[in-house]
């Protein structure tokens, strides 16, 4: 193990942000300890509205999502932007930043005991909350997850390669364990809500077809599936171990362009993703080039180790003919 440094003296974190980061982390920490208390603090899973999304809304969506508001009023935040909020609201006027923030991902896995967490990117405050938001996502400043999961972690990048530091149950202190999180470049393990195959767009039958097929189709070679329906566990587990995941856009009404949002789920982790050496697309076209023209829009989402990543692109150029072809024909991707 790396040296053991808290967050708050890491020189990983820039100086101008570790007021907001601290105060991130102590909200962490408290929903940590809560989620791990469960059913004793509460009906944490209980149905308690709609958000504007169409998504149900748990009770611990909410609780997350009032208790970073309330917390990061006093570290120089200007402008929030939440999943579980309409619009943009301004917290502190003369705050110097703009955190765009899912506050607890995978909600359909609080009462199950499975991991969740909480999406943030971090940007500049601009004068106006749109503009503070609505750009690109390449000028994200910070990006990063919380895991609430056997261990709670967080990852983040500055822009300067990936850190990941640990909450440790003892001290309560967020360490550094380690300094530069890689993304193995490969790996035959892929991960997608298969549920949805039939309404998916005909590459990304292909591409699954073909990893189905394992070593009896043109990849000659098995493969390995996971969906865990938390995108922080995925990001986590392909943060450490590499795969594939992908949410297409499919035929569902209201999933044209698959399920996650650009501002604050896909684009953090694709910061994310590229400073561990990984990639992250809408199927074809990098997300960090994207620029968001509504808070809530939502994408495709690829990412995960670069090959797999740049193989998933490869099948949406193939020509109508190949990809509709039987995978036997599929004799461009032979392994
Ligand atoms: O239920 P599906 O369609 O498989 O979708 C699962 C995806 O939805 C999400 O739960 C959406 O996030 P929220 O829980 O924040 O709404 C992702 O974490 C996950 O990847
Ligand atoms: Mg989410
Ligand atoms: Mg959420």
């Amino acid at each position: 193990m790396q040296d053991q440094q808290p967050i708050a003296t890491s020189a990983h974190v820039p100086s101008a942000l570790r007021p907001l980061m601290g105060a991130l982390c102590d909200v962490a920490a408290q929903l940590s300890h809560l989620i791990q208390r469960g059913p004793l603090g509460g009906k944490l899973g209980a149905e308690v509205g709609t958000n504007t999304g169409g998504d149900g809304q748990k009770a611990l969506d909410i609780m997350a999502d009032e208790a970073f508001a309330e917390r990061l009023r006093d570290a120089s935040v200007r402008w929030y932007a939440s999943e579980e909020r309409e619009d943009v609201i301004e917290l502190d006027q003369n705050g110097a930043y703009t955190l765009a923030i899912d506050p607890l991902d995978g909600s359909s896995n609080i009462d199950v005991n499975v991991s969740i967490g909480t999406i943030f990117s971090i940007f500049d405050a601009k004068d106006d909350a749109e503009s503070s938001v609505m750009r690109p996502a390449t000028e994200q400043l910070a990006g990063g997850y919380i895991i609430y999961g056997p261990q709670t972690m967080l990852m983040v990048t500055f822009g300067q390669g990936t850190q990941a530091y640990l909450l440790d149950p003892d001290s309560n202190d967020w360490l550094l364990v380690d300094a530069a999180v890689k993304v193995p470049a490969t790996a035959r393990e892929f991960a997608i809500n298969a549920s949805n195959y039939r309404h998916w767009p005909q590459p990304v039958r292909a591409y699954i077809d073909d990893c189905l097929a394992g070593e009896d189709g043109p990849r000659e070679r098995n493969f390995n599936m996971r969906w865990v329906a938390s995108l922080v566990a995925e990001t986590h587990r392909i943060l450490s171990r590499g795969g594939v995941f992908l949410y297409p856009g499919d035929q569902r009404p209201g999933y044209e362009n698959g399920r996650l949002r650009l501002v604050y789920e896909c684009a953090p982790i694709a910061f994310l993703m590229e400073q561990a050496g990984g990639q992250a697309t809408d199927g074809h076209d990098r997300i960090m080039d994207h620029t968001a023209t509504t808070l809530h829009q939502r994408t495709p989402f690829v990412f995960g180790s670069p090959e797999k990543v740049g193989r998933v692109a490869a099948y949406h150029d193939l020509p109508q003919g190949e990809v509709s072809a039987l995978f036997g024909s599929r004799g461009l991707f032979r392994a």
